[in-house]
């Protein structure tokens, strides 16, 4: 049986270029996300490729996440690679100023929704020989800086969670990788200025940010490495960014 990818967050950004990486290689995908249109051209398009599975699902929703992996077809049962990649930021006003909604949705979504996939899949791959679990952390879990307040802290949670599923894992099998990117060019940024394209364009104008193949091609390889070793964290920026010119610095 083929061995498969679960990403959630596939319909744009990391998750997106995650899923081409992977069906190039041959792997087959279960890909979720929450805007389904999006899910189905991408499996037409892989589904030359590989074999792939979609599921429009929102992860904070701990009944549909149980639900989707209890009704996986047999095809997609070898999951040997969790791609924990579903996640946003909102806003980048100063605490003082933030939406307390915002800062709710961001909790649910990098924290609870992580958490949701997290416990429904470890039971299916604990005692797998390789399996891997990677988690989209970021900078922000390890830097302070103007604006990240909760969209921070959020991931290290995400950083802080790997390690002790790390601890639980050790000896079993399974390998978990905090993954932590600097600025990066996608969806995110859009989503985080709420729509604002100038903010946007401006974030990213001579920045040479992180593309998402570059992360694609960073998780194939940590989910490449040979059983027996685990990439604990990756910390990567692109190399015009710096501890002293963070995201909202720049704008
Ligand atoms: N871009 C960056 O600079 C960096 C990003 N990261 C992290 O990497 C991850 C991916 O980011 P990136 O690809 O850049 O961002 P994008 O906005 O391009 O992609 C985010 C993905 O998450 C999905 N998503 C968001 N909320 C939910 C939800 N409630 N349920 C299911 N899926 C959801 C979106 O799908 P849909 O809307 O269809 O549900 C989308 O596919 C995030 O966790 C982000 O925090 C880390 C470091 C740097
Ligand atoms: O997680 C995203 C990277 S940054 O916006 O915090 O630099």
């Amino acid at each position: 049986m083929n061995k498969c990818v679960l990403i959630t967050g596939a319909t744009s950004g990391f998750g997106l270029a995650t899923a081409k990486k992977f069906a190039k290689e041959g792997w087959n995908l279960i890909l979720t996300g929450r805007r389904q249109e999006r899910l189905a051209n991408l499996a037409d398009e892989l589904s030359k490729l590989t074999q792939v599975h979609i599921a429009t699902l929102d992860v904070r929703k701990s009944d549909e996440v149980i639900s989707f992996i209890d009704n996986l077809p047999n095809t997609f049962s070898n999951i040997q690679v969790l791609v924990n990649n579903a996640g946003l930021a909102l806003g980048t006003d100063p605490s003082y100023e933030a939406k307390l909604s915002d800062w709710h949705t961001m909790i649910d979504t990098n924290v609870t929704g992580l958490v949701n996939v997290t416990h429904a899949i470890l039971p299916l791959i604990v005692n797998k020989e390789g399996a891997t679990i990677i988690n989209l952390a970021s900078i922000a879990a390890n830097w302070p800086y103007p604006g990240s307040h909760v969209y921070g802290a959020s991931k290290a949670f995400v950083a802080q969670f790997s390690r002790n599923i790390r601890a639980d894992v050790a000896g079993k099998g399974v390998r978990v990788t905090s993954l932590e990117p600097g600025l990066s060019e996608s969806e995110f940024s859009l989503v985080r200025f709420d729509g604002d394209q100038k903010k946007y364009d401006n974030l990213y104008k001579g920045a040479h940010a992180l593309q998402p193949v570059d992360i694609a091609n960073i998780i194939f390889w940590v989910a490449s490495q040979p059983p027996h070793i685990n990439i604990n964290s990756l910390e990567v920026m692109p190399t015009s960014q710096a501890w002293n010119n963070f995201y909202v610095v720049k704008q």
